[in-house]
């Protein structure tokens, strides 16, 4: 009896190690990993910055910082695996629903239309999404470094409240303003017939991705809302599982 006790303390303590370790790791790598996410962001803010300094326009300034916008926007798809694998307590859908949505408006809206590129409402969701990562990435690098300065807990639970509706905005005026060259172009489409036997619109896809704010962007922005009771006001809020 005695030794099935300390052969079960042991396991408990074996286990407990490992946990360690892991959440070491994973802490190790999330610091890493919000250091140079933050700091992409702070180049794109810079170099956007510099940009309109020296030109004083905001034509071509897409095409000045579109490499480090897709390196960055893109390299954020890891986030979706942190969610998967359990290292951050955050829902896979929210975040996969985030972070797919921008890739799409990066890779296949404002890189893949070069006429709309110098688009008032480019430069908008741009500086919204830049303000909003430096904000976000700062606030999870310092939490995780138990030095996290009231100010920027406050801006990461504040500032999204004008910034999220603002930046739908914006992405939702450049995808409208794609629409006349993807129905002229017919890009990204296939017309019947071909040997696939399979039609695809683009112009109609971009109408339902339009569509699909509706219900999709008040489930993130009352989720952001819950989170701001929760970290700002101490709210206990349970969650359901994806
Ligand atoms: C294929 C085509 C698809 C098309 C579909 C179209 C439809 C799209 C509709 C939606 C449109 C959205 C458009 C978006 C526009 C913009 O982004 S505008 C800019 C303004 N945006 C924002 O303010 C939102 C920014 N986004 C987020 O905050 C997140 O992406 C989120 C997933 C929406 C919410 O974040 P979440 O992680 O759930 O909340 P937090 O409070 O920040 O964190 C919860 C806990 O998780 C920890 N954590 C999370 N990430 C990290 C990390 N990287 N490192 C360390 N820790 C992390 C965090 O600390 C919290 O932990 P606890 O404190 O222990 O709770």
């Amino acid at each position: 009896m005695a030794s099935s006790e300390e052969d079960g303390a042991v396991e408990e303590k074996e286990n407990n190690n490992k946990k360690k370790t892991k959440s070491a790791l994973a802490t190790a790598w999330l610091t890493f990993y919000n250091i140079a996410m933050t700091a992409g962001w702070l180049v794109l803010a810079i170099a956007m910055m510099r940009f309109y300094i020296q030109k004083g326009t905001h034509k071509g300034l897409y095409r000045s910082i579109a490499r480090t916008l897709k390196f960055f926007q893109t390299f954020a798809l890891v986030e979706v695996g942190h969610c998967a694998i359990g290292i951050v307590r955050t829902s896979v859908i929210v975040t996969g629903v985030q972070v797919c949505s921008r890739i799409f408006m990066v890779w296949f809206i404002t890189n893949g239309i070069r006429q709309i590129q110098n688009e008032e409402s480019v430069i908008l969701f741009l500086v919204v999404w830049t303000m909003t990562e430096i904000t976000r990435y700062s606030y999870y690098t310092f939490n995780l470094l138990n030095h996290l300065p009231y100010f920027i807990k406050w801006a990461r639970y504040n500032l999204f409240i004008i910034l999220y509706p603002l930046g739908v905005v914006g992405e939702l005026l450049t995808i409208y303003a794609a629409l006349p060259f993807v129905r002229r172009s017919g890009m990204y489409s296939m017309r019947l017939p071909n040997k696939y036997n399979v039609s695809f619109d683009y112009y109609y896809c971009l109408i339902i991705v339009m569509l699909s704010y509706i219900p999709l962007f008040p489930q993130l922005y009352f989720h952001m809302l819950r989170q701001r009771r929760k970290v700002l006001h101490g709210e206990v809020i349970v969650e359901k599982d994806d």
